[in-house]
């Protein structure tokens, strides 16, 4: 049983201060790309996993994987044993701000999900996402979705055409909760403003408007990001030379997104990156992508 799952970039991400629980409220815009990880499942002895893929090394391979942990909250909220072997065929990549561990864990909630024959509804799926993480729900749905709360509670958003982009890969990976710890830190002392959704920016993704779309886009973890990673400063400094429309950083980062007006705008952007030293690879993406689905029976 193989699942599909898309990676992520947020085009808006507002933070509000730090609740009592650690966690930030946002308003999140969600818009899944065209950039895959692949989860089969297959009945075993015991749960084990595997990973294979360019950044396969950084995954890990014991119960703390989201895709673990979504198969065993799966069987236990059914009474059964999470008996299969997961093999992960990464392609997101790892730490990178675009939810690869989200939408393993999703990936392997529906495919065990199908494998046992358990047929839970929607609502109980994304409520077990929801507990896996904060973005997972959104790795399940796929499209475009607003997140409210910390990111859980998905809108739906329509979308009226389709975003090329462009992903610059970094060395290495930035911690979201370092991210998040960071974006505390320089607000230390201002009053943060709770988090609303832009009403530009839904009507552009909307209307499928890619000038208004780059006019809009934005996220409130880019200067933690950048504080953390000062180099990314020159990796959207290169996109936004080359053309790009809009440059900012993915979610936590250190991924970076160049929004561009087409297919060709979008190979000079990655040719450029690529000359330029200053990422591991430059991605060429569509969007919207749908969410989880079973590919492979
Ligand atoms: C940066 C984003 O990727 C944007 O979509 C997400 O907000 C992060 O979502 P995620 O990786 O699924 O995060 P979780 O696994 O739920 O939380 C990891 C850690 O990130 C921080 N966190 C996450 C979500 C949120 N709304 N506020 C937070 O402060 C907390 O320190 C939390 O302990
Ligand atoms: N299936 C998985 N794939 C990748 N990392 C995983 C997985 N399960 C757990 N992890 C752990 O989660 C950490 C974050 O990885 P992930 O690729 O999800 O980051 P991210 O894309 O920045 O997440 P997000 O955008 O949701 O904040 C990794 O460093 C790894 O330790």
């Amino acid at each position: 049983m193989t699942v599909r799952v898309p990676a992520k970039v947020n085009v808006q991400l507002a933070v509000g201060g730090a609740r009592p629980d650690g966690f930030h409220d946002l308003a999140n815009v969600f818009l899944a790309v065209g950039l895959y990880d692949e989860v089969t499942v297959r009945p075993a002895a015991s749960l084990t996993i595997t990973c294979t893929g360019p950044d396969a090394e950084q995954v890990p391979l014991d119960r703390t994987n989201l895709a673990a942990r979504a198969a065993e909250l799966l069987a236990a909220r059914h009474g059964i044993a999470p008996d299969v072997h997961i093999h992960i065929a990464k392609d997101i990549p790892v730490a990178g701000g675009m939810a690869g561990g989200s939408a393993d864990g999703a990936g392997a909630l529906l495919a065990c999900d199908t494998l046992w024959g358990l047929g839970s509804s929607r609502e109980e799926l994304l409520s077990i996402c929801a507990e896996l993480g904060s973005d997972v729900p959104f790795s399940l749905v796929g499209g475009a979705a607003l997140g409210t709360g910390r990111g859980e509670r998905l809108t739906e958003l329509e979308v009226g055409g389709s975003f090329h982009w462009v992903f610059a890969v970094a060395d290495g990976g930035l911690s979201t909760p370092a991210v998040y710890g960071e974006f505390d830190r320089l607000n230390e002392g201002v009053s943060v403003p709770d988090p609303v959704a832009s009403p530009a920016l839904l009507d552009a993704l909307c209307t499928g408007d890619v000038l208004a779309l780059a006019d809009a886009v934005s996220n409130d973890l880019q200067p933690a990001a950048l504080s953390l990673r000062p180099s990314l400063a020159d990796t959207l400094a290169v996109g936004a030379g080359a053309g790009a429309l809009a440059s900012l950083v993915s979610g936590s980062g250190p991924t970076t997104a160049f929004l561009v007006k087409d297919e060709d705008a979008a190979e000079g952007v990655a040719t450029a990156l690529r000359a330029s030293g200053t990422c591991r690879a430059a991605r060429v993406a569509g969007a919207p992508a749908t969410g989880a689905r079973v590919v492979a029976v």
